[in-house]
């Protein structure tokens, strides 16, 4: 029985966050486990309100985890403030976990703020370097790096300037890129730059892409995948997340999250 945890925030409409992660998790065959960190109150029309929960709140469940069940992989995703980055890395380091999964989110699409601004030197001090992977979109990668992306010599200098502040591997994300046919992911570990490519799905149920998208990466590493393979089937299954999106609500619908099992999705 694989196990994963995720470190995340609540999105009541189901989408993104906490709930993302789980669904993405049972449907790659993993036992999913979370530690809360924040609840938002949020619908497909945006996020109404932000709870955080205190950075001992977040410490104690991830002892629940880590003195009794374990965890093969670990993701985190939205973390809100610099209090829990640190307890969260202290953590991590206390378990010795190394499948380590992180989503720096910072924004969520409506325009929302899920990590203070002041936060972002703590993501880079305390947690960058104790990942084995990061999934930052394009704004992300932009806010880490201090480095306008627009083009891909600029997505490529941005991931050597991540690399170089400790982290292994990097997939910087192309949702928000601006080609209208395809979206396009950059992988980078260091050596070989490659680029996931798959077609630029024309909808605006997209919301909590990002958040399925790293769970499915945390999946495939707790199921003993090398990164690049988790990747790769974390790309495909977001391609068919998207493509079975769910038109609910009255603003960005979520996406899938049973498409990819579901043969007729996948390319
Ligand atoms: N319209 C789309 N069609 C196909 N793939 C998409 C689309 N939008 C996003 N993706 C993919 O979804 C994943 C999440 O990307 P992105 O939207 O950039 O993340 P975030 O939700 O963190 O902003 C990436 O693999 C990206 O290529
Ligand atoms: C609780 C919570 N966590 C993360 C996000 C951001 O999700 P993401 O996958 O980046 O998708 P969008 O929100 O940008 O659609 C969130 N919204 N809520």
């Amino acid at each position: 029985m694989n196990k994963a945890l995720t470190i995340a925030g609540s999105d009541s409409g189901g989408g993104a966050g906490i709930q993302a992660d789980i669904k993405t998790f049972q449907e790659l065959d993993v036992f999913g486990m979370s530690a809360i960190t924040a609840v938002t109150a949020q619908n497909t029309l945006g996020v109404q309100a932000v709870y955080p929960m205190t950075s001992e709140a977040v410490a104690k469940q991830i002892e629940s985890i880590g003195e009794d069940i374990g965890a093969d992989a670990v993701k985190t995703g939205m973390l809100f403030n610099a209090e829990i980055i640190e307890s969260v890395s202290e953590k991590i380091k206390q378990y010795g976990w190394e499948n380590v999964v992180v989503d720096p989110v910072m924004i969520a699409k409506g325009g929302a703020s899920l990590l203070q601004a002041e936060a972002v030197h703590a993501l880079i001090r305390h947690l960058l370097p104790l990942s084995i992977v990061i999934t930052p979109n394009i704004p992300e990668a932009e806010a880490l790096t201090d480095t306008p992306i627009r083009t891909r010599e600029d997505k490529e200098e941005a991931a050597r300037k991540l690399l170089a502040l400790g982290v292994k591997n990097v997939v910087i994300k192309g949702g928000h890129d601006e080609d209208p046919n395809q979206s396009s992911d950059l992988f980078f570990d260091g050596t070989e730059f490659v680029t996931l490519s798959t077609k630029r799905i024309p909808t605006n149920n997209t919301h909590g892409t990002g958040c399925t998208f790293s769970a499915a990466v945390t999946a495939g590493l707790a199921n003993g995948a090398s990164i690049y393979e988790a990747v790769q089937t974390a790309k495909s299954f977001i391609q068919a997340a998207i493509k079975g999106q769910v038109p609910i609500g009255h603003g960005h619908g979520p996406t899938n999250h049973w498409a990819y099992r579901k043969s007729s999705h996948k390319e």
